[in-house]
């Protein structure tokens, strides 16, 4: 007898996340909006509720926390039949309570990520724990994988009467940071501004150790900028953005990732906010970030909160033309020489080795760079931007990993073009911030030819990276490209893709240079 297909049920396509934390009744805030904002984002929501409050736009008349025993009852029936892939922590009632969950959320799902936005006050200024005091919430600071306060919450977790002004803000931010486990997204919306025009709205990002990202950005600071979204309709934004970090997280989204896109979200959702009674009324509830608008400028930080000493460029980069097509990168220069004969314009001269005076390196750079400007080619070195400048090369490729030393204004004012990598939102809007000629996002598919430390971006992401960046910048796809995938990495809208192994490991690289471009071109290329 032939097996039933098992049909599996709708949600559990979608990862579920549990949000843990209060009813609001007038449905800006609390779980309501977290119910919102999760699901608008792809993912299952469960709600686990703390407490109720008798709320609306200009009041909180009644606070009322749930019994432990049915706090216990949600926690415990769900985790038996819908376990979470992230978790997002709101509104806590009492100590009690806060504790009681530590020792549920230690035992039971130790290994989840979790999402605390340690709320205390609401948007119309009153206290949710009501006749309880301050609640002390480091117990849960080794088991949250971001904290998100305001400036309120920043100084009553610091022991702070108030912060006055930004030095005081970096300070509590940076002391909070060294007491915790994971990252800090210090929320700096309701930062006094002593008259100064509150035209930008700034956050403090201090990460932790990160899992699948370049270790350079592990316990770095980073400030993230936006246009400051001219709205009285706040109510609930605190939430919003911990919902969203939480269900971007739940997506498989690594931390600073997770972050970036969920400012995306709020910018969005502040601007489609509403009234829905006499005081701030509700956010809206967006879908995908997509627009690079809505997207947060980020600046590297030293940890007290000075400018990191990389160089920004006021320059930007030569300009390419969109559509850069196949873009071989390769490590010999008889390999160079067929691709440039076969028709290649945009190359990649890829050595690993020091390129040292007089080594054999170093004059194969010089060789491609000359072969470069006899063939009329676009031709990128990748790494040895110091041969790239002496000799004039059409442009340079580098990683985020390579930009500390390399002085990007003197690049950029010598004409060279330059090529950025990014493995994720947050990189490639660090990338931005040099204005560069292109951006490689990558690595699309998994590849034995460079060990990474992120996971393969596959399809899904490169589409939306393409969706956000291609408008402003030629896009580029790296990674595990090759005959098979090419016409679905084109379908993405990608302006290139770059290939080693297609190419390279190809008996006749010129040949298969030719025949992924008319692949490329046509989608119909002979193999
Ligand atoms: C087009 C393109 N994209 C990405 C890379 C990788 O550059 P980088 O991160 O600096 O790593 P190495 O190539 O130096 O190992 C690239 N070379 N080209
Ligand atoms: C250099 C580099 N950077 C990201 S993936 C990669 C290697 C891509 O090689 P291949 O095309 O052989 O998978
Ligand atoms: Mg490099």
């Amino acid at each position: 007898m032939e097996a039933k297909a098992k049909s599996i049920p709708e949600a559990f396509k979608k990862p579920i996340v549990w949000t843990i934390a209060g009813s609001d009744s007038g449905g800006g805030a609390g779980i309501q909006a977290d119910l919102a904002t999760i699901n608008a984002l792809g993912c299952h929501c469960c709600t686990i509720i703390t407490a109720l409050t008798a709320q609306s736009s200009v009041a909180v008349t009644l606070v009322e926390p749930v019994s432990d025993a049915m706090l216990l009852a949600q926690l415990n029936t769900l985790l038996a039949d819908m376990p979470p892939a992230a978790i997002k922590i709101g509104l806590l009632a009492n100590q009690a309570q806060l504790n009681m969950l530590v020792d549920w959320l230690t035992t039971h799902v130790p290994q989840v990520a979790v999402v605390l936005d340690p709320v205390m006050v609401a948007s119309c200024g009153d206290t949710l724990q009501q006749g309880c005091g301050r609640l002390d919430f480091s117990p849960l600071f080794e088991l949250a994988t971001i904290i998100t306060p305001n400036v309120a919450e920043l100084a009553q977790m610091t022991g702070k009467e108030k912060l006055q002004n930004e030095v005081d803000w970096h300070q509590a931010a940076t002391t909070l940071k060294t007491r915790i486990g994971g990252s800090l997204f210090a929320k700096g919306g309701d930062l006094p501004r002593h008259g100064r025009l509150a035209t930008e709205a700034e956050d403090l990002m201090l990460l932790g150790e990160l899992k699948d990202c370049s270790p350079l950005h592990s316990n770095m600071g980073f400030k993230l900028t936006s246009p400051r979204v001219q709205t009285d309709n706040n109510h609930g934004s605190g939430c919003t953005l911990a919902s969203a970090a939480a269900a971007f997280l739940a997506l498989g989204y690594v931390v600073p990732d997770a972050l970036v896109l969920a400012k995306a979200y709020i910018n969005r959702a502040l601007a489609l906010g509403y009234r829905s009674g006499a005081g701030p009324g509700p956010l809206g509830r967006p879908g995908w970030p997509e627009s690079l608008e809505d997207f947060p400028a980020i600046l590297p930080l030293a940890i007290d909160g000075a400018p990191k000493g990389q160089t920004v460029n006021e320059v930007p980069f030569a300009t390419l033309e969109a559509n850069l097509g196949i873009y071989p990168v390769v490590a010999d220069i008889e390999q160079l020489k067929v691709l440039l004969k076969a028709g290649g314009k945009t190359i990649q001269f890829r050595l690993k080795q020091a390129a040292t005076p007089g080594s054999e390196a170093e004059l194969a750079v010089i060789r491609a760079i000359e072969l470069g400007r006899e063939y009329g080619a676009q031709l990128f070195i990748n790494d040895h931007w110091q041969l790239a400048l002496e000799h004039g090369a059409f442009g340079v490729h580098l990683g985020q990993e390579d930009l500390a030393g390399a002085p990007l204004g003197r690049l950029a004012e010598a004409g060279l073009a330059l090529g950025l990598s990014s493995h994720g939102y947050f990189e490639a809007l660090l990338a931005l911030a040099h204005q560069p000629s292109y951006l490689a996002l990558g690595h699309i598919f998994p590849t034995p030819t460079k060990t990474m430390p992120s996971k393969p971006q596959g399809l899904e992401r490169l589409r939306r990276y393409v969706a956000t960046f291609a408008p402003r910048l030629p896009t580029v796809a790296i990674g595990g490209i090759d005959k098979h995938n090419l016409v679905d990495i084109r379908a993405t809208g990608v302006n290139s893709a770059a290939v080693v192994r297609a190419i390279c490991a190809h008996a006749e690289p010129g040949k298969a240079f030719a025949e992924l471009t008319a692949l490329w071109e046509d989608g119909h290329g002979t193999f």
